[in-house]
């Protein structure tokens, strides 16, 4: 079966920091595939790279099977990719149902009632229909983080990209957010979630890549990744020779 996502040998640097060194991977229909690394090695710099808010230096991104890599992030947002930010920031005097409903109407071809129809759908899948008609900046770090993922979902995407989405949330916000994450994975969605909580990353991917200094070092399935010497070394300092 044809990736959804596929990056071919993607490097970038801003002057002497390497972002991006020769990436390449692919994500499966419907795969769920989660990214760690340590701070700044690259990992939201490659979110960056596939919505095409940077352009590479080098390198090819294709979207089924069609290379992207000079569409601009508003045309790859229609072919399908979407994002959560790191830190959340929502139009605050615009109500929760205003902020998905931008989301719905410049992101995809859809009409004004079928993104109407669709932004409820969404705001009932993220837990958030209640709090639809208040604005986004009276909501807590929870809400935010949910009305981020109502967003991206509102642009119906076939990629949805997560970036730390459970940072800073308590573990039973985490936990309830990876029940919604499970959830959307249901509908056949393909992800791909950077998180530093592993265990939450862990109770949803099917596969795990680990980046350092922009360069994949290991890629694999998540439990035997979390085990392997390469994360071993730059988690825990432990050396190759032991
Ligand atoms: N536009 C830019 N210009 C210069 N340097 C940049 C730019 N964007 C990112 N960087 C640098 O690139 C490196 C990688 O940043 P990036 O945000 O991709 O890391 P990260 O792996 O997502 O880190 P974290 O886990 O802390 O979020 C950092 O050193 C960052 O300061």
């Amino acid at each position: 079966m044809k990736p959804v996502l596929e990056l071919q040998s993607v490097s970038k640097a801003y002057g002497a920091i390497t972002v991006a060194d020769d990436l390449s991977y692919q994500l499966g229909s419907g795969e769920a595939l989660g990214v760690i690394g340590p701070n700044g090695a690259g990992k939201t710099s490659m979110f960056n790279l596939i919505t095409g808010t940077v352009r590479s230096d080098r390198g090819t991104i294709y979207l089924n099977g069609q290379d992207v890599t000079r569409h601009s992030a508003a045309k790859r947002c229609r072919a399908g990719v979407a994002r959560s930010f790191q830190i959340p920031q929502p139009f605050s005097r615009m109500t929760v149902f205003e902020n998905t409903l931008v989301a719905a109407t410049h992101g995809t071809q859809n009409t004004l009632a079928a993104a109407n129809a669709h932004c409820l759908e969404v705001l009932e899948l993220t837990g958030l229909i209640d709090r639809a008609n208040d604005p986004a900046g009276k909501l807590t770090l929870l809400g935010r983080k949910r009305l981020e993922l109502a967003r991206a979902l509102c642009a119906r995407p076939q990629v949805l990209l997560l970036d730390e989405i459970a940072g800073g949330l308590t573990e039973k916000e985490c936990q309830d957010l990876v029940t919604t994450i499970n959830t959307i994975r249901q509908t056949g969605l393909s992800i791909i979630w950077i998180e530093h909580i592993v265990h939450a990353l862990l109770s949803v991917v099917d596969r795990l890549i680990v980046i350092d200094f922009g360069r994949k070092i290991a890629d694999g399935d998540p439990k035997e990744t979390m085990a392997s010497q390469a994360v071993q070394e730059i988690y825990m300092g432990v050396d190759a020779d032991g």
